[in-house]
């Protein structure tokens, strides 16, 4: 199975102010991006990867994961998250047309387990034509109107927390992107307005999307070095298969 995956990495990082763009802040070392990128292809289920960049970053990104190789590609993203996703989109039907899996995972995610990018792809190979890994609310969840004053207290038991990867059939993101020009918070949200039942894997804390500066001091503190030890373990026992 030939696995495609689309890593957009064109924001700003606003809510992280570090002064460059969010996927080319360092944790120990180490950019998020190249660490999202070697995460998908050293899952062993990930055999291409394009990546959006903000247009002006484009060649910086490119130096950044020169290292992995020629199965990555960068092309210029967009304004919006679902703009950089549907560029990369594009470019992937070119670059790599024999996909039978396609990925879309957040440049932002670079610590996510290589268990939950093996299980997104397998739920695809096993049938499913959408996946997103979920984890439970852990926190009550209230309804506020407009002045900060609680409506209701939502039912939680049926509610998850959305994370990526999330794993397609080429076919069905393609018509989930062909039929709206709509901004959506993530690409599975598409896909269900377009129709298709989406099914759902467990996701992992690791996978925390590096937003703000407090979740960049968790990373550097707790899921940099987990991952980098993880890492040294496979290296030395070799490359894992989907
Ligand atoms: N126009 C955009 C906006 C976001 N992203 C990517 O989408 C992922 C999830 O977005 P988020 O974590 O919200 O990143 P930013 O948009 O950079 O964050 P902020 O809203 O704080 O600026 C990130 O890898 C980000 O680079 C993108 O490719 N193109
Ligand atoms: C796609 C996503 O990571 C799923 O949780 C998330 O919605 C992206 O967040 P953003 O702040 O809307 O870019």
């Amino acid at each position: 199975m030939d696995v495609v995956a689309l890593v957009p990495a064109a924001g700003r990082g606003t809510r992280l102010g570090a002064g460059v763009p969010k996927a080319l802040v360092p944790v120990l070392g180490e950019s998020l991006l190249l660490r999202a990128v070697r995460g998908l292809l050293h899952s062993g289920s990930v055999h291409h990867v394009v990546v959006a960049a903000p247009a002006e970053q484009r060649g910086r990104m490119e130096c950044e994961l020169a290292e992995l190789g020629d199965r990555v590609q960068v092309v210029p993203g967009g304004d919006e998250r679902t703009d950089s996703v549907r560029a990369a989109l594009d470019a992937a039907e070119r670059f790599v047309p024999t996909a039978e899996v396609v990925l879309v995972h957040d440049a932002a995610r670079a610590f996510t387990p290589a268990e939950v990018i093996r299980a997104v792809v397998a739920e695809v190979v096993a049938g499913a034509r959408a996946v997103v890994p979920v984890l439970p609310v852990a926190d009550t969840v209230k309804r506020v109107d407009a002045d900060g004053t609680v409506l209701s207290t939502v039912d939680r038991s049926a509610l998850r927390t959305v994370q990526t990867p999330q794993a397609f059939t080429p076919e069905v993101l393609r018509e989930a992107y062909a039929c709206s020009q709509d901004v959506a918070t993530d690409d599975a949200g598409l896909v269900e307005r377009a129709g298709h039942p989406v099914r759902t894997v467990p996701g992992h804390s690791h996978s925390l999307k590096i937003t703000t500066s407090f979740d960049l001091a968790v990373a550097e503190t707790v899921l940099a070095p987990a991952h980098d030890s993880e890492s040294e373990v496979c290296a030395e026992s070799g490359p894992q298969s989907a």
